[in-house]
């Protein structure tokens, strides 16, 4: 049994405008120990489809699909309580903004105990040596001393580390990280991915990262989908994607890296779209 099995989801606003389809009729599958990447442009599905999964999309949407389940548990008929009990702590999500996804107003300390105090019957001793033992395993340094720290006497990596260590502190089973790395500096990036990477490899939790980054897929994914405009484009393991992409639209964002300009500009995916798009 996947972890994670999503058949033919659809998702459609309500919007001042009329009706809008952010996603038509997507398949997704992740298994424990793999890293699943969802990639494509700004807009095309990507959040809007994990989103939806995890009910955590606003009541304009209307959601449909053929098959959302969880371990075997039907995610479309989940209670609100029960919901509660699954997501947060067997499915857990960072998102790209660590230092708004952060309550200012609490120190690291406190949002980590209280991510604990929800989802597990520990004593308030081992709540503090538990985010102390995952503040360490996130590589913040000297962590008894950062638990009185808040949010913004932190640097975005540390807050990035931080938001990581509150989606990791009760072992979810599913990770979703949704461009954990956009927001921060590019030196930076590559530490945070490699500390995911090595958190997922220790565990062997599935993990789903979604990126618009061609170079977060080649050094984080096992499989990837390809999305665009609310559309699955392509799905194949990591390397035969780059190797021998079948879409044109795949092919379209592999030349369109910056190390394949060739002119004085750099190339971007309409320049290879069809008239009318992929
Ligand atoms: N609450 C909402 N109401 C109306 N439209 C929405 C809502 N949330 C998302 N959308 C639209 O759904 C589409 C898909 O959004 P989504 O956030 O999933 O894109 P994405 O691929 O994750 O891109 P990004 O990387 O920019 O977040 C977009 O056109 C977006 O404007």
């Amino acid at each position: 049994m996947s972890l994670l099995e999503i058949r033919n989801l659809k998702v459609e606003f309500d919007t001042a405008r009329g009706p809008f389809k952010a996603l038509d009729g997507v398949d997704y599958t992740v298994d424990a120990g793999e890293v699943l990447a969802i990639v494509g442009e700004s807009g095309s599905g990507k959040s809007v489809a994990m989103l939806a999964a995890m009910g955590l999309l606003p009541n304009t949407a209307t959601i449909t699909a053929d098959k959302m389940e969880f371990e075997g548990l039907d995610l479309r008929t989940l209670s609100a309580q029960a919901r509660r009990k699954v997501i947060g702590k067997d499915i857990s999500m960072i998102f790209q903004e660590p230092v708004a996804s952060l309550n200012p107003c609490f120190t690291v300390g406190f949002q980590l105990a209280e991510t604990l105090k929800t989802h597990t019957d520990l004593s308030g001793r081992q709540i503090k040596d538990r985010v102390i033992e995952i503040l360490t395993s996130v590589g913040i340094p000297d962590p008894a001393g950062r638990l009185r720290a808040f949010p913004h006497q932190m640097s975005g990596g540390q807050c990035q580390r931080v938001m990581i260590a509150m989606a990791i502190a009760c072992a979810p089973k599913l990770l979703i990280a949704d461009e954990p790395t956009t927001a921060l500096d590019v030196t930076i990036q590559k530490q945070i991915l490699d500390l995911l990477v090595k958190l997922q490899q220790d565990s062997g939790m599935g993990l789903i990262m979604i990126t618009h980054d061609m170079g977060v897929v080649a050094e984080t994914a096992d499989r990837v989908i390809v999305q665009y405009q609310g559309r699955k484009m392509e799905e194949a393991d990591v390397l035969t994607l780059f190797e021998n992409p079948k879409s044109p639209y795949t092919k379209a964002l592999l030349s369109a890296l910056p190390e394949n300009a060739t002119g004085d500009r750099l190339p971007t995916v309409s320049d290879y779209a069809e008239a009318g798009g992929f």
